[in-house]
C-alpha cells in the first residue's frame, strides 16, 4: 500500500492540478510563519526551493506517518524574482515590466515522507513568453482581481492568449509540475 499524500498548499490551482491528476489526498496548510523571510540577493531557483521545504518541514513535524508535498513558484524576469503582488498598484508595475518579454516560471517541490525523514525536492522551469499588451488590456485585467496571490500578478489560466509557453511544463507554471512530481513520487517507492 502506498503511503497517503498529504498536501501541504492552500493554493487551490495546486489542489486542482493533484484532482486531475487523479492522485488522492488530503490538505494541511503550513502555518503562516512557515515561510520565512526573503533573503537579499538569493537566486530564484534557491528561493523556490527553500521556500518548498520550509512549508513541507512545517506540515511534516505535525505528520505522523505519509508523504507531504509543498511547492512553491515565482517568475524571474532578468534575474530579478517576482513573486506575488502586494497590491493592484505592485500588480501593476510587474505586469508593465513582463509585457513584451520573455521569462521564466520556477517551481520547486518538497517532498517529505513521514516517519522516515526522507527528503526529495527539485525545481521545474518553464519559459514563457508575454505578448505586448496595453495600458487598457493591463487595467481590465487589474479589474478582475485574477491577479491576486499569484507569482508574476498573473495567470497563464487567466488569459490563454497573453502568453506563450515556449518551453517546459504548463502545470509548473500553473503552480505544480505535475511531470516532476511523477519522477519524484515514483524514486520515493522504489
Ligand atoms: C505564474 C503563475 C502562478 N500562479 C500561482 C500558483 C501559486 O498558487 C502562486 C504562487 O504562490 P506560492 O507562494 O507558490 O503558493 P501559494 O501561496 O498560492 O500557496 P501555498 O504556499 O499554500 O502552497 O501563483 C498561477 O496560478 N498561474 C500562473 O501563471
Amino acid at each position: 500500500m502506498y503511503p497517503s499524500l498529504i498536501l501541504a498548499s492552500g493554493s487551490p490551482r495546486r489542489r486542482e492540478l493533484l484532482t486531475m491528476a487523479g492522485i488522492p489526498f488530503e490538505v494541511v496548510l503550513p502555518a503562516d510563519h512557515a515561510e520565512t523571510d526573503p533573503v537579499a540577493g538569493e537566486p530564484p531557483r534557491a528561493t523556490v526551493l527553500r521556500l518548498a521545504r520550509e512549508k513541507a518541514a512545517d506540515v511534516a513535524k505535525r505528520t505522523a506517518e505519509g508523504i507531504v508535498l509543498a511547492a512553491d513558484t515565482l517568475a524571474e524576469c532578468d534575474g530579478l524574482p517576482l513573486g506575488k503582488p502586494r497590491d493592484r498598484d505592485h500588480a501593476r508595475e510587474i505586469l508593465q515590466t513582463l509585457r513584451g518579454r520573455d521569462h521564466t516560471v520556477l517551481s520547486a517541490i518538497c517532498l517529505w515522507r513521514r516517519p522516515e525523514d526522507f527528503i526529495a525536492q527539485d525545481v521545474a522551469e518553464s519559459h514563457l513568453r508575454m505578448r505586448m499588451l496595453s495600458d487598457e488590456e493591463i487595467e481590465s485585467y487589474l479589474d478582475t482581481g485574477l491577479w491576486e496571490g499569484k507569482a508574476g500578478a498573473f495567470g497563464l489560466q487567466d488569459r490563454i492568449d497573453w502568453i506563450e509557453v515556449v518551453s517546459g511544463s504548463q502545470s509548473n507554471v500553473v503552480g505544480l509540475p505535475l511531470e516532476l512530481l511523477a519522477i519524484l513520487l515514483m524514486n520515493f517507492h522504489e
